[in-house]
């Protein structure tokens, strides 16, 4: 028998005993509709993760079952997925408390990020985020960008060579998901570490390496059934299987680097405090030192190293993804990436400085909003209620007995999901072009900005998921926006971007911890671009 069959099987044997012990991962407590089972064993959890399009599955279920409904999952457990705007926002503003993650996902995080800020919950994370908010404000961000500018001008360098060595007006192939790493690993490696991992000089990284193995190895059968299966059984990840060696690889990878950079900041801190402004380190350091914590010990290694490792590895792979998808989006739209070209163009000043790009170019600003709000990295939220809570609803939905109800009851262990991808596409919320690429929507004045009031009906609805929201709202939200338009104006300016066999050219998505596009029927996470010149001249 296969090895795969044998390991299924024990592993379902393992998931019946322990459900028959009664660990159940989760329970429900009210009588409300869903789908019913697409599996007797995944419920419908494989049919969500394998599915090309799940805000598609979720907008059916939505528009069946109300906004909120109950799915089934593993081996009769269930999720309820709360889709309903006020319910939403009241369980994101009670994340951490009220509402946790839950143990399996908290177990992923612990292999592959360790025990920091996505880790910590309640009184610690609240600890933990006020020590880091201060690193991600505006003013710090503001000194970030010439860093920003200088790893995007190296990599323009990187692709004029390969350029100039071809003929004249030809076009080179790039990996896309190759170069947007090595260019977001240098820049937060350089802004938020104070590192240089000058990847996109040619040297070579550890983590480099063990971030692309993790992110392109094609997930084998067995490697994707126990990551369905370890989101609400932990245990699943202790099993010797090649996808959890990836998870430790990565994870010891990110601790050997930052050990080296945690060596260099003491250094740098009993030396010349002129440096002390240096990097994000600093703060864990000090907040670690009020907290009376020994630096030398393993324990106050380990508590750094972690809240070092989640900025590392949560910086470094969402971005790249997302830059992948504007240019995408971009390439397949040649009319659209045109226009915005024209408005880098007109931007005042001769190399783009974030003085004058801040202000310039809405119709930028409109495709990178669009790009996250269509291709978010994180589809969906999960969550475990804490304790007792009722969800009052904005618009009443029936229950299974045909009532209308607008409050909810929740009990302590109830699973719930909240689908961000569907929030952020559906047609109900966004109207009839919902589900497409249409940049101008954030054009009008009246849609949701910074600025906007949150209790505006139409700002409310109008909001972007892709970031979660609440307490565990992205902390670097602020530098992933100036990030990508830095990057995007400089790369936008100079080149131009097509698919290999034109704006129809067919997608697919690769699976690893978050989803990547790819170009279908190619190998793994491959994703290469048509590069070509603005002005299709070589440089000198
Ligand atoms: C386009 C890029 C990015 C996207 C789409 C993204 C998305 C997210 C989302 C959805 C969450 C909330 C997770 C949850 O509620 O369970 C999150 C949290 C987080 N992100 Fe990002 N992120 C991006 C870039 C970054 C960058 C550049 C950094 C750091 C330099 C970063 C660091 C973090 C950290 C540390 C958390 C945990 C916050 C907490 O638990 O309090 N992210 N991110």
């Amino acid at each position: 028998m296969e090895n795969f069959t044998i390991v299924s099987i024990l592993l379902i044997l393992f998931v019946i005993v322990i459900h028959r012990l009664g660990v159940k991962p989760g329970s429900q407590t009210v009588r409300l509709r869903g789908p019913p089972k697409a599996n007797f064993f995944f419920g419908v959890a494989r049919l969500v993760r394998l599915s090309p399009h799940p805000h598609i599955l979720y907008e059916n279920w939505a528009n069946r079952y109300g906004s909120v409904y109950h799915i089934p999952l593993l081996l009769g457990s269930e999720a309820v997925v709360v889709s309903d705007l006020k319910a939403v926002a009241h369980i994101f503003s009670k994340d951490t408390y009220t509402y946790v993650r839950t143990p399996g996902f908290r177990a992923i995080i612990d292999q592959v990020i360790g025990r920091g800020l996505l880790w910590v919950e309640g009184e610690v994370h609240r600890r933990q985020r006020k020590t880091m908010n201060p690193a991600f404000s505006p003013a710090v961000i503001r000194k970030m960008a010439p860093s920003f500018y200088d790893c995007t001008y190296k990599l323009k360098g990187v692709w004029d060579k390969m350029l100039d060595s071809n003929a004249p007006e030809t076009k080179v192939q790039v990996e896309m998901h190759e170069w947007t790493m090595k260019l977001v690993l240098d820049t937060v490696g350089n802004t938020v570490f104070g590192h240089q991992f000058n990847t996109l000089d040619g040297e070579k990284s550890t983590v480099e390496e063990a971030l692309r193995v993790f992110n392109t190895t094609i997930p084998t059968k067995l490697g994707m059934l126990a990551y369905t299966v370890s989101i609400f059984l932990p245990w699943v990840l202790r099993l010797p299987i090649k996808r959890n060696q990836l998870n430790k690889d990565l994870s010891e990878a990110a601790r050997l680097m930052l050990e080296g950079v945690m060596v260099n900041q003491n250094s740098d801190l009993e030396g010349d405090a002129q440096t002390r402004d240096k990097s994000i380190v600093e703060l864990f350091v000090k907040e670690a030192e009020d907290d009376g914590s020994d630096l030398q010990s393993p324990e106050g290694k380990e508590e750094i190293l972690a809240k070092m490792k989640n900025l590392l590895i949560a910086g470094s792979d969402s971005p790249g993804i997302m830059l992948v998808w504007v240019l995408i989006e971009l390439a397949r739209h040649p009319e659209m990436q045109n226009r915005v070209r024209e408005e880098i163009t007109a931007c005042p000043g001769a190399e783009l400085e974030w003085s004058s790009l801040q202000f310039s170019c809405p119709f930028l600003d409109a495709v990178i909003s669009e790009a996250l709000r269509l291709r978010p990295t994180v589809g969906e939220t999960p969550r475990v209620a804490n304790e007792d809570d009722v969800l009052h609803l904005k618009e009443p939905i029936l229950d299974a007995s045909g009532k209308l109800v607008d409050r909810i009851p929740i009990t302590k262990g109830t699973n719930i999901i909240i689908p961000n991808h569907y929030l952020n596409s559906s047609p109900s919320i966004w109207g009839s072009d919902g589900l497409q690429f249409n940049p101008d929507r954030w054009m009008d004045t009246y849609l949701s900005r910074s600025g906007d009031d949150p209790n505006d009906a139409i700002s409310e609805k109008r909001r972007l998921w892709t970031f979660g929201d609440g307490p565990r709202i992205c902390v670097g939200k602020a530098f992933v926006m100036v990030q990508m338009k830095i990057v995007l104006a400089v790369l936008l300016r100079h080149f131009i971007f097509e698919l290999p066999q034109g704006p129809e050219t067919p997608m697919d998505i690769h699976y690893s911890l978050v989803r990547r596009p790819k170009i279908k029927g190619l190998e793994g996470a491959m994703m290469p671009l048509l590069v070509s010149r603005v002005d299709g001249i070589n440089s000198e």
